[in-house]
């Protein structure tokens, strides 16, 4: 079980993003999440984070696969990826621009996964475009050394059995 879920929240040509007033990713521009929470499934988690930090009431949102981190060869942490799509008709203007946990904002796509973008995670503008795609799930490994990325790979993740 990995410790954190993100939720890509996706109006038109933008996604909307939370500037971190706090470690870790302070002052990055980041999707919403967090940890979650004892018993909680990461979809009831990332309902409720997309609730609490945006107010948004998602009825559900289409898993997209996991993010993990590798730090001197050893798995470290993970998050479960979830994609939302709001109708066109939402009116951005009911977003909240100042939140707990930093600042809302939506961002066009094109801004986002510029690889030279500084604002974002390093490597958000890897994995996001893979998730924006109507792609199987997949687990997405990055592996950092001074705290940056020096190796990326992809794998698909095992189907769930339906019986
Ligand atoms: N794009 C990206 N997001 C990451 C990475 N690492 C990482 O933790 N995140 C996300 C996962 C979560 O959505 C968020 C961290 O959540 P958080 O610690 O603020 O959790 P929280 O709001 O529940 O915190 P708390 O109040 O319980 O302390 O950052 C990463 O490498 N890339």
């Amino acid at each position: 079980m990995y410790r954190y879920t993100i939720c890509f929240l996706k109006h038109r040509n933008g996604i909307l993003m939370l500037n971190r007033n706090k470690s870790p990713l302070m002052g990055l521009w980041n999707g919403v999440g967090g940890k979650l929470e004892h018993g909680e499934t990461p979809m009831d988690s990332v309902l409720r984070e997309v609730r609490e930090e945006t107010g948004i009431l998602l009825e559900t949102a289409c898993y997209k696969g996991i993010v993990s981190w590798l730090v001197d060869g050893k798995e470290t942490g993970g998050m479960y990826a979830f994609l939302a799509h709001l109708p066109e008709d939402y009116e951005r203007s009911q977003t909240p621009q100042v939140v707990d946990e930093g600042i809302l904002d939506w961002k066009e796509l094109a801004w986002i996964l510029d690889p030279d973008n500084a604002g974002v995670p390093e490597n958000l503008p890897m994995f996001l475009p893979y998730m924006l795609e109507e792609a199987d799930p997949c687990q997405h490994s990055f592996t950092y050394e001074n705290n940056q990325v020096v190796n990326y790979e992809t794998a698909p993740l095992p189907k769930p059995v339906t019986t």
